[in-house]
Order: C-alpha cells, then sequence, then structure tokens
C-alpha cells in the first residue's frame, strides 16, 4: 500500500498522480490510493429489485461477460465470485424462500463463471471461490492453474473450507469437521497446491519448434507429498502463468481464520464496515502476516462495502426513507441468506427479540459474532447482512461517497474495498460511470492498468 503524500510526483509507482491536500492539522497523515475488487453473491443478478434486467436473460454468460468489461474499463483490480455448494433448505426447514428470490438457487459454478468472464476481458483478475472441504486439492489447482495461464495470469482463488453440511452430503461427506479443524485440513492442502503449482520450475516450457521439445523434463518435478489428510504425486500436467501461481483470497475472521488468512492469502476480505472495526482487522492480519514471516504490505486487506450511489439529494432521501422501512419480503430473504451461512434456521427467532446467547454456529463464526454485536434483534442482523440499516455508511450522491471512502481508508490505513451490489447494468453503471470518476478526480484509484497480471495490480501500490 502507497501512502501517498503531498508533492509527490505524478506517475511514480503507487503515487496518486493529483497529488492530494495534507491536513494542516496533521489530523489527516495523507491520502492513499486503494483497491477495488467486486463482490458477485447473487444467484440472479438483481432478483426482487426493479432493476434486474430481463433483456440479459439470466441463462447466458452475456450479463456477467458485459459487466466485467465495464468493470475492467473502470480499472476494478478483480471480481470475486462467491459460492456455495447446495440450495439451502435452513430457513424455515424448507428450500421455499430459497427458489422463491433466488438465493443461492440457482448456482452456477464460479470456475465456469470465471472462465467466461475471463474470456471476454484481457486485465482485470478474476477470483471464484472454491472450496478446501469438498474438492481434490489435485483437480482445485489444476482448474486454477489452468484457467490462470489461459488468462494471462489474471486468476485467484477464494479459499473457503465451507460452513453447509449440506453441501457436505452433497459430497458424500457425513457432515462436516469441526470449524477450528477444517482450517486446520486447508492449511496441508493450501501447502499441496502451492507444491504443485510450483512443480514446474520458470522456464520449464522450451516450446521450441526447431528441435521439437515442449517442456524440458529436468525442469518439471513430482511433489511427493504425503501429509496428514493428502497423498499427491504430481507433478500437475499444466505449467504456470506469468504470476506464477493463482492469487490466494481469504476471509476468515475468527482468530483460526484469521492466523490462516494471514498465513496463506494475498487479500484479505472482511465483513465489517465501521473505520475502527476495519483499522482493528487489518492491524491483526499484518501483525499476523509479519509473524508468520511475511511483508504485510504483501497483504492486501479489503472491505466488504455496499456503496448505494444516488444522482441527486432526492434520490438520497428516497432511499434512507426506504430504510425506515424495508420490506419484509426484503427481510425474509436476507434472513434466509443469514441463515445459509449459519446454518441456524432464523425462521424459529422473534424477528423483534436478540439471539439467545446460547445459539452458536459451526459455519461463519466471525460473521456471525459481528451481526449480533450491540444486542441486535434478528431483524436488524439480516439487515445489517444487508447492509440496509439506517446508520449504513456509503449512501450518497458519487462525490459523497467517494469523499467517505477517502475518510475511511485514511482512518484505516488502506488497502481498498470489495463492493458489493447487484451486478446488474444499472448498479454497475452507478459504480464504474459516478463513482469510479469521482474516486479518480480525487487520485484515489487508478485511471488505468500499467500492468497485466492480478498479482502486479495488487502489488502496484
Ligand atoms: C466477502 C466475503 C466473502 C465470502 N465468500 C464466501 C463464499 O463464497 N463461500 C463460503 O462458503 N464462505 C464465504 N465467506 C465466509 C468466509 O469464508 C468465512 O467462513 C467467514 O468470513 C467467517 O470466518 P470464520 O470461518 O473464520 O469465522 C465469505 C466471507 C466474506 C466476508
Amino acid at each position: 500500500m502507497a501512502r501517498v503524500r503531498h508533492g509527490a510526483k505524478a506517475g511514480r509507482r503507487g503515487i496518486c498522480p493529483s497529488a492530494p491536500r495534507l491536513d494542516q492539522t496533521g489530523s489527516r497523515k495523507g491520502i492513499f490510493m486503494f483497491h477495488l475488487g467486486w463482490f458477485v453473491y447473487e444467484a440472479i443478478q438483481g432478483w426482487g429489485s426493479p432493476e434486474f434486467d430481463p433483456a440479459y436473460g439470466w441463462s447466458t454468460p452475456r450479463l456477467h461477460q458485459d459487466m466485467a468489461r465495464k468493470l475492467e474499463g473502470a480499472g476494478f483490480d478483480f471480481i470475486l465470485l462467491e459460492d456455495l455448494s447446495a440450495i439451502p433448505d435452513i430457513y424455515g426447514a424448507s428450500r421455499a424462500v430459497y427458489l422463491r428470490e433466488a438465493v443461492h438457487a440457482p448456482k452456477f459454478d464460479p470456475a465456469v463463471m470465471a472462465g467466461f468472464m475471463a474470456a471476454a476481458t484481457s486485465r482485470i483478475g478474476i477470483i471464484p471461490t472454491l472450496t478446501t472441504s469438498f474438492y481434490p486439492p489435485f483437480l482445485l489447482s489444476r482448474l486454477t492453474q489452468t484457467l490462470d495461464l489461459m488468462s494471462g495470469g489474471r486468476i485467484g482463488w477464494n479459499i473457503v473450507t465451507s460452513s453447509s453440511e449440506l453441501a457436505a452430503r452433497n459430497f458424500g461427506m457425513p457432515g462436516l469437521p469441526e470449524h477450528d479443524e477444517r482450517y486446520d485440513i486447508a492449511d496441508e492442502y493450501v501447502e499441496l497446491c502451492k507444491a504443485l503449482w510450483r512443480s514446474w520450475e520458470p522456464g520449464a516450457v522450451l516450446a521450441d519448434t526447431i528441435t521439437g521439445v515442449f517442456a524440458d523434463q529436468d525442469k518439471v518435478h513430482a511433489v511427493d507429498f504425503s501429509g496428514a489428510h493428502y497423498s499427491v504425486l504430481g507433478p500437475l500436467n499444466v505449467p504456470p502463468s506469468p504470476q506464477g501461481r493463482p492469487v490466494l483470497a481469504q476471509a476468515g475472521s475468527s482468530p483460526r481464520g484469521r492466523r490462516f488468512a494471514a498465513r496463506h492469502a494475498d487479500i484479505v476480505l472482511t465483513p465489517v464496515n465501521h473505520p475502527p472495526a476495519i483499522k482493528a482487522f487489518r492491524d491483526d492480519i499484518r501483525r499476523l502476516a509479519a509473524e508468520e514471516g511475511r511483508d504485510p504490505d504483501s497483504v492486501k486487506v479489503m472491505a466488504l462495502a455496499f456503496p448505494h450511489i444516488c444522482r441527486d439529494k432526492k434520490e438520497v432521501e428516497q432511499f434512507r426513507a426506504y430504510l425506515q422501512a424495508v420490506p419484509d419480503r426484503r427481510v425474509l430473504a436476507w434472513l434466509a441468506q443469514l441463515s445459509a451461512i449459519t446454518g441456524i434456521d432464523m425462521a424459529r427467532f422473534d424477528l423483534d427479540e436478540p439471539l439467545p446467547a446460547d445459539v452458536d454456529t459451526n459455519g461463519s463464526k466471525g460473521t456471525l459474532d459481528w451481526l449480533r454485536s450491540g444486542n441486535a434483534t434478528v431483524r436488524q442482523m439480516a439487515l445489517r447482512l444487508a447492509r440496509l440499516t439506517p446508520d449504513t455508511p456509503m449512501i450518497g450522491t458519487a462525490e459523497q461517497v467517494a469523499a467517505e471512502m477517502e475518510e475511511v481508508m485514511a482512518q484505516v490505513g488502506g488497502d481498498g474495498f470489495l463492493i458489493a451490489g447487484p451486478l446488474t447494468p444499472a448498479n454497475v453503471g452507478r459504480a464504474t460511470e459516478l463513482l469510479v470518476p469521482a474516486l479518480r478526480r480525487r487520485g484515489l484509484v487508478r485511471d488505468g492498468y500499467r500492468h497485466d497480471t492480478l498479482k502486479s495490480h495488487l502489488l502496484e501500490y
């Protein structure tokens, strides 16, 4: 992350070209250029909102490809695609809400969608979510290395250990291992993937049409991996891309999850959205990364943000009025989502009472703790997850939201935001045509790519 100094020379690596204003009081130490990612989490983009665009058709990759091109035009670092390998039946012990509201149903395979999106773009990174709990490591290493090579080094892997017991049963397992044990297994899994990704040394591919030799056999090695959970011979049957291996993303927020993220991830995602909490999380990840012998600046902490960009003051007022009384149908869809990620049937509890203290999860512990904090009611927890509470940050005109993002980053210290919201033409358009230009005028985000690979976008500042 680059701390941009007043008067710094334009165009230097990591330096904000339209050099910023330093607060003479010293309360603001400087301005940071930051990174932008886009989080794709909806099954059918915009379903349930007036912005769902039937003209696109939901069963073709055209919408995903067009939106990827738009986000690339705006200089986003990457697009991250969520996953869950089951149609949940947690809320109300039924699949009804999930199917009606298209919550995780259908859910297209993110690795396949990543291939479609990568084929339509040339610079933006694409990060599918894939689980260590169900995919054999060789399969995952090969799949991601293939995507990474074919996209010229623009693929990442969002590592999850999965929190769905249903998904476990779809893969022939009786259930999930315990939360912390999943991370122990994943540690070994990721070490194995790293070994497979580097089983072809740099320079192994000769592709020499004169001698007819494709690859140098002395530079391709078996991995002979034998651990507590996995045993793989190797080598991988795909050579690496220009970025060496796929970029690793992770969103652990429990103590064990943070340790895992700090050990492996190039990008760490956090759902918390108030600056002191983001700062505390980022400081902790950087401390843990240093403990793991890594350079903390090589780990980018990205805070999930649901900016709502309005064209004018009237639209801001209208949206704030909507937040005062979010329709029950929306609350229900988000409660179903909350049930899916925690495995807890939220239909069992009073909407306007806090979750009983003894209710816990073997799923996303960190997320549950954050949602219930401050004695939030079940309704408030759902709205908090949806970022639809009246105190939700980043609601305003593009200028207002850009100023807010700048202020958050100044308080947090870097590294950027993972922007979430429906991948609809209207919503993506507000980000790419209104918000990003406002951020660029402030010199906060890139105004074009200087490099080709995802890793190099991340390490640019
Ligand atoms: C931005 C973000 C994206 C996530 N995407 C997924 C996902 O696609 N699939 C999944 O199973 N879990 C996903 N998670 C859950 C995390 O992998 C993790 O389980 C969660 O943040 C709680 O951390 P903990 O397990 O350390 O408590 C995501 C979390 C965040 C914050």
